[in-house]
């Protein structure tokens, strides 16, 4: 295996308090892995410390990979779609890499965007605005401004949640197909059939690592009560670790 990023006794703590704590492994360089625990268990803490966006109280993060290798899906939640802007300006975001000076968009870039639209089955909807999208229609629009960014790391926050059976198959399709091109996909998934059925690999995380592997391996019964059993353990005893963080600059 060849690794891409590497995670070293990694801890990343809010206000002293740690969300995972002394987390160590791996990703190989396309791999195709679910982080998966229950709800507090650190995952979006996890996704964001990879990129870089939250610094680690102790333990690193370690890549030789710039900024514009990852592309990143936040999780529904974060996005505020009330944001006056259409839906190709939404995609031609992920266009950034090519961008010029004062974000002059390159040649080829506009006809890649649609392009993007379409494989996303959302011909026709490029002059629409944002906020007008149902929840699976906008999923959509943020996976072909990642299909636009061509990144080789793909970050995914709870791609698939609250959007339709039909979208989840075909978005999951495209997730596949990066995986087939070699790219190294990273999704947070709650919905644990999807994981077994999709990602080849699993990081289960409760704060601590659980399991780290083969899916078949790490999302056993066994396993996944005592990721639940370690989750209620931190609520009742989470407790204060090193010094407070400061964001990232
Ligand atoms: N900005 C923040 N400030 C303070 N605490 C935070 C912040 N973000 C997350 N936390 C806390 O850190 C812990 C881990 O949160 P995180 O969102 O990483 O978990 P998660 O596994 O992604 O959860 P979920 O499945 O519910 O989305 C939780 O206890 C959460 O309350």
């Amino acid at each position: 295996m060849t690794p891409v990023i590497r995670i070293d006794n990694l801890t990343v703590a809010y206000n002293r308090h740690p969300a995972i704590h002394h987390v160590s492994g791996a990703f190989a360089k396309g791999s195709l892995t679910a982080i998966a625990g229950p709800n507090g268990a650190g995952k979006s803490t996890l996704l964001k410390a990879i990129m870089g966006e939250l610094r680690p109280v102790e333990g690193r993060v370690e890549h030789r990979l710039g900024r514009a290798e990852f592309g990143y899906l936040p999780q529904a939640a974060e996005i505020d779609r009330r944001f006056p802007i259409s839906v190709i300006d939404t995609v031609m975001l992920g266009a950034w890499k090519t961008a010029g000076a004062f974000g002059r968009i390159a040649p080829g870039e506009m006809k890649r965007a649609g392009e993007a639209l379409s494989a996303v089955g959302l011909d026709g909807f490029g002059k629409r605005h944002v906020g007008s999208l149902s929840a699976g229609q906008f999923q959509r629009v943020l996976f072909a401004r990642l299909l636009l960014q061509d990144a080789g790391i793909i970050l995914l926050d709870e791609p698939f949640a609250a959007i339709d059976a039909r979208t989840t198959r075909d978005l999951i399709d495209i997730v596949s197909r990066w995986h087939g091109e070699g790219r190294t996909v990273i999704a947070v998934l709650h919905d644990f059939e999807l994981v077994r059925a999709h990602f080849p690999e699993t990081l289960l995380l409760a704060r601590e690592l659980v399991g780290w592997g083969p899916t078949a391996d790490v999302m056993s019964s066994a396993n996944l009560l005592k990721a639940r059993a370690m989750a209620e353990r931190w609520d009742e005893d989470a407790e204060a670790c090193g010094p407070v963080q400061a964001p990232a600059a």
